[in-house]
């Protein structure tokens, strides 16, 4: 059975699956369970799927699952396109407002700030929009992911949480937006924006690591939008758990703030909605030897009767809510323009 066809068929049965395709490659991996229980992950080998605060923890363990790959031959599909249009966003640019008076008030110096948008869904089909998620963003990590006490989640993030191997790191700082264009020009609030990221990253892991290399920062595409991005690799320090790294770099300020305590508590006190999976990280572990995790951005939840797109932007004292409405709704287009009915 072709893996798209066996997770339809996991799907009807209420048993749990993962599908992904790691950035830049065709080889689709399917990680299939045969029990609905969910297992807390704890550092088992699997594939992982962590929320942004408080939330159950789950991997699909590898040694009991059936793994399989597969090369990606779906072709795009072309059915009708779902049109849909956003609020005014008047209650986003309000908590944005917030967040800049608290950042002026020294509360905190960064927030990122999201919403959810519900697209009323009838007929919105999951794996039909999967295949066009992942032969539209070569360059993303694309997955989509079930277990019944947590839902349908799926995604196509630009954002590499850590990458482990063989006592190897690599992560990266990503912050700051636009459009893509020929020719971009970064302003000051984006690259003081994107170095906090690169910071907090240094600040958290530096006692960790032997060795820390950080680049310049670089363009970096994500669809129809941009991000500054600073490559940040090394080698962990032997008496390290790999799970502390993570720990250390979940959540950054890409996807919470500075301090990381404030900016936290802020989110949870205004953000007014449960962000569940949304900014938490998901994919492979298998501890020192080899894993590769990626923060869940530019994901949606398939609701009963709505898809769920979740979306953020960082805040800063320079920020203007308007700005940041219209940041978070060119970030929701990565999932929007490839929903399809079917
Ligand atoms: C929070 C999101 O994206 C993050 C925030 C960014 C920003 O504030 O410019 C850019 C990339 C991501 O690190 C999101 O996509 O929801």
């Amino acid at each position: 059975m072709l893996l798209l066809e066996k997770a339809s068929h996991y799907f009807s049965k209420k048993l749990p699956f993962a599908l992904f395709v790691k950035p830049n490659q065709v080889q689709l991996n399917g990680v299939f369970q045969n029990t609905d229980e969910l297992v807390e992950f704890s550092g088992q080998k699997g594939f992982v799927f962590s929320g942004f605060y408080n939330t159950k923890d789950v991997v699909l363990p590898f040694d009991s699952c059936e793994v399989i790959q597969e090369n990606w031959s779906y072709e795009k599909h072309y059915q009708e396109r779902i049109y849909f249009s956003d609020s005014e966003g008047v209650e986003f640019k309000n908590l944005v407002q917030k967040g800049i008076n608290a950042i002026v008030e020294n509360q905190f110096e960064k927030v990122v700030l999201s919403r959810k948008i519900e697209i009323p869904n009838d007929t919105i089909n999951s794996i039909e929009s999967f295949k066009n998620l992942v032969n539209t963003y070569s360059t993303a990590f694309r997955y989509l992911f079930y277990h019944p006490q947590i839902g349908l989640w799926m995604g196509a993030t630009p954002e590499q949480l850590v990458k482990i191997k063989n006592g190897e790191f690599y992560t990266m700082a990503l912050a700051g937006t636009q459009p893509y264009s020929e020719h971009i020009v970064w302003g000051e609030k984006e690259i003081k924006e994107q170095e906090l990221v690169t910071d907090f990253i240094k600040n958290q892991i530096e006692d960790k690591v032997d060795t820390i290399k950080i680049s310049d920062a670089i363009t970096h595409r994500a669809g129809s939008i941009v991000h500054l991005k600073t490559d940040i690799s090394g080698s962990i320090k032997s008496s390290i758990q790999p799970l502390v790294l993570v720990k250390a770099l979940h959540p950054t300020s890409a996807v919470c703030g500075m301090p990381l305590q404030q900016a936290r508590s802020f989110i949870l006190e205004h953000e007014g909605y449960d962000r569940k999976y949304y900014s938490g990280y998901l994919g492979e572990w298998k501890g020192m030897e080899n894993s590769d995790l990626f923060v869940n951005l530019r994901c949606c939840e398939f609701l009963e009767n709505a898809v769920a797109v979740y979306v953020g932007c960082g805040i800063t004292k320079d920020s203007i809510p308007e700005h940041e409405f219209i940041e978070t709704f060119n970030k929701s287009r990565t999932i929007v323009s490839i929903l399809v009915r079917g």
